[in-house]
């Protein structure tokens, strides 16, 4: 479950979050839209860590993490996906992947690299059994030996999207997820969303996709929280038609 509580951020006068306060029940996607300049990036840095509030906090799975560094965050299961890609370009996919489960080290130290003791060579079995599924889930499984850079863009996406959810993330942030995506490539978006056991907040400009992917929908305008339901109580909402969605 993801708890943020009275969050408040100030760029010099400028505010970009006011108290902003909503939930995220555990295994739910929720979506946070609203016009430019909202706050939705800002919230995103301050749940991650990239940014410390003036006020407010910030709990995963009941623990406050508020005081905790980004890198804390990310070896708690946070990840984050970035709104322009962010891919090791010289790496292959599969690579790419795989540097998203081999930073917990293989055990064993370099011994263990020298002479590849059988719970090495298991455990490198298990990673590459992972990253195939990965690779099959995010329809990039003929893909796995291509470069990164290589990619056009909807497809360096779906591999920062296998990046982020190799490893099973508790909390994923997925900001802006369906730029750059082609049709097809956003159908299977919405299905590895759907079906990951993560609580899930992701930015979208692209209310179908926000509409049919997210359990809950928080609406920000100037930095405050103007609305929160489910989709259909947010569309419905008087005062988000008046101020966005039109
Ligand atoms: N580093 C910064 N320095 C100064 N002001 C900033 C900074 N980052 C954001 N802001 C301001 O804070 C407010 C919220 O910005 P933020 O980027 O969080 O909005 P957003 O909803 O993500 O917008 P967009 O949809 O355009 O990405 C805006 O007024 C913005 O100009």
């Amino acid at each position: 479950m993801l708890l943020i509580e009275d969050v408040s951020v100030a760029f010099g006068g400028v505010r970009a979050l006011s108290e902003v306060g909503f939930e995220v029940p555990e295994g739910q996607v929720c979506g946070v839209i609203g016009p430019n300049g909202a706050g939705k990036t800002t919230l995103f840095d301050v749940v991650c860590g990239l940014r410390r509030p003036l006020s407010g906090r910030v709990s995963v799975g009941g623990a406050d993490v508020s005081a905790l560094s980004p890198l804390q965050r990310a070896r708690g299961g946070l990840r984050r996906t970035f709104q322009r890609t962010q891919v090791f370009g010289r790496l292959t996919v599969a690579q790419n992947v795989l540097a998203a489960l081999d930073w917990r080290g293989g055990g064993g130290g370099l011994p263990a690299d020298l002479v590849g003791w059988p719970s090495r060579r298991r455990l490198e079995r298990e990673r590459a059994a992972r990253v195939a599924e990965v690779l099959e889930l995010c329809g990039l499984a003929e893909l796995g030996d291509a470069y990164a850079a290589a990619l056009p863009v909807g497809q360096r996406r779906l591999v920062e999207l296998a990046r982020a959810i190799a490893d099973r993330p508790r909390l994923l942030l997925l900001d802006e997820p369906t730029s750059g995506l082609d049709r097809d490539q956003t159908v299977r978006l919405r299905a590895v969303v759907s079906a990951l056991d993560a609580t899930v907040l992701l930015v979208e400009h692209d209310m179908g996709f926000v509409m049919d992917t997210c359990d809950r929908i928080v609406v920000l305008d100037l930095g405050r929280v103007i609305a929160a339901g489910t989709p259909r109580e947010v569309r419905e909402n008087p005062v988000v038609r008046a101020a966005y969605l039109g």
